[in-house]
């Protein structure tokens, strides 16, 4: 199982490319951090990643990867729905029974300081509760790849430190997970570095 970025480039319109010949191994069980400077490319890089998004140029090939799971800079939500229930969703599509989805969904939401919070409805979440609890999401589907935008820029040290060591747990289990930030703890707590300020054209 991995990722492989293959001269990989991509621009928009006559614009100058953001980067181009990308040479690149992401592998299971390692962290890496996605970093530069704002408009370097981060998110389309991630998009990329995920085949959301073709490059301009090479190609990225995924071997062994079905699930892939994005947590995204701007969370959405079912307003009235609960948290928890949220957590509890891909759990249940994987067949378990509603008392055990709430409870390891549960476990989830507080590696990542939001067992509190549960049962309330998303609407009344803040920013970087929201955010934090689609990364729990993300983690319940178990994913080979996690991609995941900024997890810790709303966020005080303390809780962005749990977000750290839920990424660092679900590493210990082989995902392969790529972390764009702008957060030098986030970016400490990664095994490899690409920046993207490096490979501007
Ligand atoms: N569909 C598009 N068409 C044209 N330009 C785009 C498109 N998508 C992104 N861009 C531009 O590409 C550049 C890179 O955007 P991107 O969101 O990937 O940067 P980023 O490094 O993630 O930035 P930030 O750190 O601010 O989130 C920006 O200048 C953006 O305006």
């Amino acid at each position: 199982m991995r990722v492989r970025l293959e001269h990989v480039g991509c621009g928009f319109d006559a614009l100058p490319p953001l980067f181009e010949d990308l040479n690149y191994d992401f592998r299971p069980g390692d962290k890496y951090a996605l970093t530069g400077p704002s408009g370097s490319g981060k998110s389309t890089l991630l998009s990329i990643i995920a085949g959301w998004m073709e490059p301009t140029s090479g190609r990225v090939a995924r071997d062994g990867i079905n699930r892939i799971s994005w947590v995204f800079q701007n969370p959405h939500g079912v307003g009235p729905r609960s948290a928890l229930d949220h957590v509890a969703l891909p759990l249940l599509a994987q067949g378990l029974r509603r008392t055990d989805a709430e409870a390891k969904a549960l476990a989830l939401m507080d590696s990542v300081d939001l067992g509190s919070i549960a049962h309330r409805p998303f609407r009344q979440l803040s920013g970087g509760e929201a955010q934090r609890l689609l990364l729990a999401r993300a983690i319940a589907a178990d994913p080979q790849l996690l991609l995941v935008d900024e997890p810790t820029a709303q966020l005080d040290r303390h809780t962005g430190e749990s977000v750290n060591s839920a990424l660092e747990a679900i590493s210990a289990r082989g995902t392969i997970i790529i972390v764009a930030t702008h957060d030098p703890a986030t970016r400490e707590a990664c095994t490899h570095v690409l920046d993207l300020g490096k490979h501007r054209k």
